[in-house]
């Protein structure tokens, strides 16, 4: 059927193919898939609402832009570039880069086109240098010193812009090239900043590295590692600085701060420190796991399945996910085919479900013994110990428990559990009492 066109419409606007208004739309993030996107969240916080998620595909990128009823816009990949073409006037830092990830319809009609991932970025690395690095500003933490970007796609030129701006010799590590990832630490031992600008380490594919351990503990001037991947909270990266005792931060907090510029630009209202501050710990709070261990027999399937209820989350019991994983139970499987390859499968399911996000998560009492669970679980929980007095704990179906005996299990594992847990709660007597006190002592 031939397209019809209404009269006095320009060719090739308003035609059939296209959505049509757009209507009901004021503020959203246009992108190709977003359903993992938590800058709905975000906005709602900051009061840019409606938020909508706003999939296109790249022919109707065009039209949704020109003719939509949107006041103001977030533009993600792939049309960054696309969104900084389609309008008419740019802000210094859109121009500097030649992408855009924030849009906003002037009262005229016109579009203009900014970049707050630069401003976001430039957020995050002052804070970090002044909190962390105990620096008074990001310039005198990194004026003439060196500082690595990992990757050379969209985000690296946003990083790059405000690390250059901060004084610092900036060199970028990309897969191809003179500087690359096999070089790094023969050829930049001085680096005193790393940051990741590349998708590596983000969920599900966590938690991954770009740079192995073993090169960052070779850049002797090393005092922080920035990450821009948010999700997890504490990505491959960051927990392999943590390791070296390198101060590191990924990348929530730029997160938070591009949304609040592009809310400012929206709305034609600032945003102050203190808001920003809150919903970045708003969301932390929302997204961080809250994991429970303990000797077997504790109460940690009891009272992760209470906190979940008081706290309207998922809850996920390892030993039954485990069952559900390999076919048999934990207790069965320990018994048919020992403990050294109840672990192995044990920690396979324990990294499928940790890499989530807002869940309780109830974990096996052995799930301490291997010491790469506790990257599994910190990358996005916060650990939560439960202390109960031995003599209150359970055997009944734990095999361990009754062919070892609960002192010595709890002479080899109790140290461990006190030193993985953010929290140690002592228990009170009772499960709803154990959730109450853990929701209390998390502020959730
Ligand atoms: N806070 C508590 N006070 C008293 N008994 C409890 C408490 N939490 C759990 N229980 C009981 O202790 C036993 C073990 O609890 P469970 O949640 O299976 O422990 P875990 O998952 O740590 O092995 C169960 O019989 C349960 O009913
Ligand atoms: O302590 C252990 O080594 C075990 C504890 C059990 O979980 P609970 O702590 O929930 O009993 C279960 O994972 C398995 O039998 C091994
Ligand atoms: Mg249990």
């Amino acid at each position: 059927m031939a397209e019809q066109r209404t009269e006095g419409t320009p060719a090739g606007e308003g035609c059939g193919r296209e959505r049509p208004t757009e209507d009901g739309v004021v503020f959203g993030l246009l992108g190709r898939t977003l359903a993992h996107s938590w800058s709905p969240q975000i906005h709602a916080a900051l009061g840019s609402v409606p938020y909508a998620l706003i999939e296109r595909e790249p022919e109707e990128v065009e039209g949704f832009v020109r003719h939509g009823s949107w006041r103001g816009l977030n533009v993600t990949i792939p049309y960054k570039r696309r969104a900084f073409e389609l309008a008419d006037e740019h802000t210094p830092a859109a121009r500097r880069l030649g992408v855009a990830n924030t849009l906003v319809r002037l009262a005229d009609g016109r579009i203009l086109a900014d970049n707050t991932d630069l401003t976001g970025f430039a957020w995050m690395l002052e804070r970090f240098c002044v909190r962390e690095l105990s620096a008074r500003d990001a310039r005198s933490a990194l004026e003439g010193r060196e500082a690595l970007v990992l990757g050379s796609g969209g985000a690296s030129h946003a990083v790059v812009a405000a690390l250059e701006d901060a004084g610092a010799h900036v060199s970028v590590i990309s897969r191809s090239g003179d500087d690359t990832y096999e070089t790094l630490a023969e050829r930049h031992p001085d680096a005193a900043l790393v940051c990741n600008a590349t998708p590596v380490g983000m969920f599900p594919g966590c938690p991954a590295s770009p740079v192995p351990e073993g090169d960052l503990a070779r850049l002797r001037g090393l005092a922080g590692v920035l990450d821009v991947v948010y999700n997890p909270t504490r990505t491959g990266i960051c927990l392999a600085a943590e390791r070296l005792g390198v101060p590191s931060e990924s990348g929530l907090a730029m997160l938070v701060s591009q949304a609040c510029r592009s809310s400012e630009r929206f709305l034609g209202r600032e945003v102050d420190d203190a808001l920003a501050a809150a919903v970045e710990r708003d969301l932390r709070a929302q997204t961080l796991n809250v994991a429970l261990i303990g000797m077997p027999g504790s109460g940690k399937t009891t009272c992760g399945k209470r906190l979940a209820r008081l706290l309207k989350r998922p809850f996920v019991d390892l030993d039954d996910a485990f069952g559900l994983d390999h076919g048999i139970s934990p207790a069965a499987c320990i018994t048919e085919r020992g403990e050294a390859a109840f672990r192995a499968l044990e920690t396979e399911t324990l990294s499928r479900y940790a890499s989530r996000s807002s869940l309780v998560i109830a974990c096996g009492g052995g799930v301490v013994t291997r010491e790469e669970n506790y990257a599994l679980l910190r990358q996005n929980s916060t650990i939560v110990a439960l202390d109960r007095p031995l003599e209150q704990l359970s055997s009944r179906g734990r095999p361990l428990s009754a062919s070892r005996g609960v002192e010595r299990l709890a002479r080899e594992r109790m140290g461990l559990y006190r030193s993985w847990a953010n929290l140690v709660l002592a228990c009170t007597g009772s499960a709803a009492g154990d959730a109450e006190a853990i929701r209390g002592a998390l502020g959730l």
